[in-house]
């Protein structure tokens, strides 16, 4: 007799994933190694920026009270006392009649207020500058503190870095960043069937990808993978290879052997684990059968799907915001948007599909298309997908031009919950 399971909604799901949390430690790396790593402290600016007053153009540092009445038909004529590139600073102080010539980037003179460019000053050539316009006070000055004041927070902790706060960070002196530590996150393949890349195909039989997707997801998840290989359907190998991999590492991904079939043995492998089932049926097609369990405080066992598509589509789902929680990321889930039907969907499905797809801008509305063939099995559709349709269950099917939901896969900024209001249309 089959063991009945029953269907638990998605967003109930990850719900029960993110009930039990892991935490990532801190430490410390290189500026170099920082770009996709997640802040461990918030990034406060330690000084203002700029941190003095300086030319934004190449030119002459003026006083501007010394321009008044200036014009074509009065042309003003001004000393140059000194001149200054980015990096050197001008002693002493500049007083009436006098000008310093200045480069974009220096500090500002004192006694100066305004500067203007090269371009709009003639060059008497006897140490003399001749200007035909009247100049405002603060025009063309870079003030300290414009871009940034000391003490601001710029970046809170659990922020993605990317090239920009590295660029703050620069700025701020981190040459040793506080980031979180990659969680270790162990991968297995279990198939008879399965061959590894460098072999050639046998009759009945295929090569492993999924461990390698997954793999390429932890990474691009922020998490580190790490290899166990693949195992033969037997259940003494799997329980054996799988209870001492447990020992090495916090959380495991298995793949295949999930669902009810001869040779699907992770659930009796769980069961003689001991470990809690926190849910073996998901109401979503594909990745009905992932099953997620644990194992005291501490470790938690993914069994997902054989099946390419199912197996993606159950990480990015319930592996990924784990991840990015533990690394103290505020927004761990995918980000949701709307786009328009590009195709029907006829089919009514009891499930909710989260169908692997593609955007694409149509005018001035984003439309969304699958990016192949939309079955649990298949692997094509995944390397053009950059979102997930949600078409909620129920419903007598989807229409073109329906406006829907999709989840964003490879969008950095993230969401607090995007499991909320995803509304089905109906026909
Ligand atoms: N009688 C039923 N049969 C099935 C059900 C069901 O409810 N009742 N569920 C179906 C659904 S839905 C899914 S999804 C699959 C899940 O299968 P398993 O997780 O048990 O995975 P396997 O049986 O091991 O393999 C399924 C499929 O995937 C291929 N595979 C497995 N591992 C890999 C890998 N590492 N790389 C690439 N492809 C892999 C495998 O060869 C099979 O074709 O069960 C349905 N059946
Ligand atoms: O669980 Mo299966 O992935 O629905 O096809
Ligand atoms: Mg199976």
């Amino acid at each position: 007799m089959i063991e009945k399971r029953t269907p638990l909604p998605v967003g109930e799901a990850v719900k029960r994933v993110m009930d039990y949390s892991i935490t990532s430690q801190k430490e410390y790396v290189s500026i170099e190694m920082t770009n996709n790593r997640f802040l461990a402290e918030d990034l406060v600016a330690t000084h203002d920026v700029p941190s003095f007053d300086r030319s934004p153009y190449d030119g002459y540092a003026i006083r501007s009270v010394d321009t008044t009445g200036g014009s074509s038909s009065n042309p003003i004529t001004l000393q140059v006392v000194g001149e200054i590139g980015a990096g050197f600073v001008f002693n002493g102080t500049v007083e009436q009649g006098q000008v310093v010539r200045i480069m974009t980037g220096a500090q500002i003179p004192n006694g100066c207020d305004a500067v203007v460019m090269l371009e709009v000053v003639r060059e008497l050539g006897n140490g003399n500058i001749e200007l035909k316009r009247t100049i405002k006070k603060g025009d063309n000055i870079s003030y300290q503190g414009e871009d940034t004041k000391k003490g601001t927070v710029l970046v809170e902790k659990g922020t993605r870095i990317n090239p920009g706060i590295v660029a703050l960070l620069a700025t701020f002196g981190y040459s040793q960043v506080p980031v979180a530590v990659k969680p270790k996150i162990g991968v297995i393949a279990t198939g008879t069937e399965l061959l590894d890349v460098d072999q050639d195909l046998e009759p009945g039989r295929i090569r492993n990808s999924n461990t390698h997707m997954i793999m390429a997801q932890i990474d691009r998840a922020g998490g580190e993978p790490i290899y166990f290989g693949k195992l033969a359907d037997d259940f003494d190998t799997c329980f054996g290879a799988i209870s001492e991999i447990l020992s090495k590492v916090d959380v495991l991904i298995t793949t295949g052997g999930v669902s009810v079939g001869d040779y699907d043995y992770m659930p009796a492998i769980l069961k003689k684990l001991g470990s809690d089932i926190l849910f073996n049926k998901v109401a979503m097609r594909p990745g009905s059968v992932t099953t997620v369990a644990t194992l005291g405080q501490e470790k938690i066992i993914y069994g997902l799907s054989g099946n390419p598509s199912a197996c993606y589509v159950g990480f990015e789902l319930f592996v990924r915001p784990v991840l990015q929680r533990a690394m103290y990321s505020k927004k761990p889930h995918h980000s949701k948007t709307k786009a328009i039907l590009a195709v029907d969907f006829p089919k009514p499905n009891p499930f909710m599909r989260l169908v692997r797809s593609k955007l694409s801008n149509e005018g001035s509305r984003i439309h969304v298309a699958p990016s192949g063939l939309d079955k649990s099995g298949v692997v094509s559709s995944l390397s053009g997908a950059d979102c997930l349709m949600l078409l909620p269950g129920g419903t007598r099917g989807y229409e073109k031009g329906m406006e829907i939901d999709v989840l964003l896969l490879e969008d950095q900024q993230g969401s607090e919950w995007p499991w909320n209001n995803i509304v089905p249309s109906y026909k």
